[in-house]
């Protein structure tokens, strides 16, 4: 029997930028319309990959600005992070920038594993972020970025497919550094 590994993972993000709506499709492969501000909600899915089995637990969060303050849960034992802006709101995008900051500092400057998204790529002809900036971002951090909408079912699975292989990767490059000191 496959060993079920346990992931939590935390959607941040400006307000009504699609947290909700990419974590809905996910987990219950259907689009949400209307808007319904979240309190905080959570998700659980059993995810495969190739012969890995995941117990993944999302935590969907109400929307943050530049001055929230992030709760300890939202640190301590999470695994990833799905930091998602919206390609129609440069506001977002510059709220994702404070936000990975705070993550940052909150795990003492280690290197996460984030996948950054800028949503709503459907509504191109409206956008206020390129995605080359947000392709830059990401790389700055040392991090994945993708476009999406939440309209689309394998754009968004694929964005929780990736923070799960995120986890191990930057887990892997943390033995390998382990490993270097040692020598
Ligand atoms: N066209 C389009 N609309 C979207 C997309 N994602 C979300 N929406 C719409 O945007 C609105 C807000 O979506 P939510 O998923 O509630 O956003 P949220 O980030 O969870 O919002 P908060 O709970 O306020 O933080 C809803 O009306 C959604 O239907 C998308 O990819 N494309």
């Amino acid at each position: 029997m496959p060993l079920v590994r346990y992931r939590k993972v935390v959607i941040l993000g400006y307000r009504s930028v699609g947290k909700t709506s990419l974590a809905h499709q996910f987990v219950e492969g259907e689009f949400l319309e209307g808007y319904d501000p979240t309190v905080e909600n959570t998700y659980s899915k059993i995810v495969t990959l190739g012969k890995d089995e995941f117990h993944l637990h999302l935590v969907d969060t109400a929307g943050q600005d530049e001055y929230s303050i992030l709760p300890y849960s939202f640190i301590i034992g999470v695994h990833g992070y799905v930091l998602v802006y919206s390609v129609t709101s440069l506001h977002s995008f510059q709220v994702i920038e404070s936000l990975y900051q705070k993550l940052h500092e909150g795990h003492g400057k280690t290197r996460l594993p984030v996948v950054l998204v800028g949503n709503k790529a459907d509504l191109s002809p409206d956008r206020e972020v390129q995605a080359v900036e947000g392709k830059k971002l990401a790389e700055s951090w040392g991090a994945t970025f993708m476009e999406s909408s939440a309209r689309d079912k394998q754009l968004t699975q694929g964005i929780f497919t990736k923070v799960i292989q995120e986890i191990a990767r930057v887990e892997n490059s943390y033995g390998q550094e382990r490993r270097c000191h040692l020598m």
